[in-house]
């Protein structure tokens, strides 16, 4: 039985749950699913994920979908290694907040930018430059927010790294090779924040594992 990820190596939201998987230091074994092929719109892959989309989560008998509902779940189910949250409400409620606020406002920017910008690329695709304006116009607010919280706090939900800040390192690994880091960098506790989590040695070994 053991931990099955179901995916793309190059894909935000696989990466994402590898994330957590390396920072617990948990074995798993890493399934491709072809999606050239479109092998995630079929069977077996949709019987994990009937919305068809990777990644997709197996834990013994526990078939999960969603990368952010995965990365949840293995904090939950493996919370005594190196944990990521807190048990006291009052110290998760604002990583619950930035982690709310990393899929509501930073992802829907962000994530179209990853894509626009270093997957398209990566595929033949063209880049869209009307949707990249569109995108960086609506990051650059986002992360004035986040200047100011990082003012102020060393990372986003706490004084240590949790859930909410990792949930953020894909698409910002992603937009770092391209010209959208200029929107990180222009903002100093942001740009320190980014290379703090990117530096993270659990980062480094889901890259490794992920690389082409
Ligand atoms: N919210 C989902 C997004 C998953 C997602 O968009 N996956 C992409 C690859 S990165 C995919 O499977 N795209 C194919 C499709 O939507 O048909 C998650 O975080 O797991």
């Amino acid at each position: 039985m053991g931990i099955k990820v179901y995916g793309s190596p190059v894909s935000p939201g696989v990466r994402r749950v590898l994330a957590a998987l390396s920072e617990k230091e948990l074995d798993y074994e890493f399934i491709n699913v072809n999606m050239m092929t479109g092998d995630h719109k079929k069977e077996p892959f949709i019987s994990i994920n009937p919305f068809g989309q990777v990644p997709g989560f197996e834990d013994g008998d526990v078939k999960l979908f969603e990368s952010r509902a995965i990365v949840r779940y293995i904090e939950q189910a493996y919370k005594d290694k190196n944990p990521l949250s807190f048990d006291d409400a009052k110290k998760m409620g604002p990583v619950y907040s930035w982690m709310e606020a990393e899929a509501l406002h930073f992802d829907t920017a962000a994530g179209s930018l990853a894509f626009q910008l270093a997957l398209a690329p990566l595929f033949g695709m063209p880049t869209n430059d009307a949707v990249v304006a569109e995108k960086e116009a609506k990051l650059g607010p986002v992360l004035d927010i986040y200047e100011a919280r990082l003012s102020k706090s060393k990372y986003l939900g706490a004084d240590t790294y949790t859930l909410a800040d990792m949930l953020h390192l894909p698409t910002i690994h992603y937009l770092s090779g391209t010209k959208a880091k200029a929107l990180f960098d222009a903002r100093p506790h942001v740009k320190a924040w980014v290379a703090d989590i990117l530096a993270r040695p659990a980062w480094a070994r889901v890259l490794e594992k992920t690389k082409a």
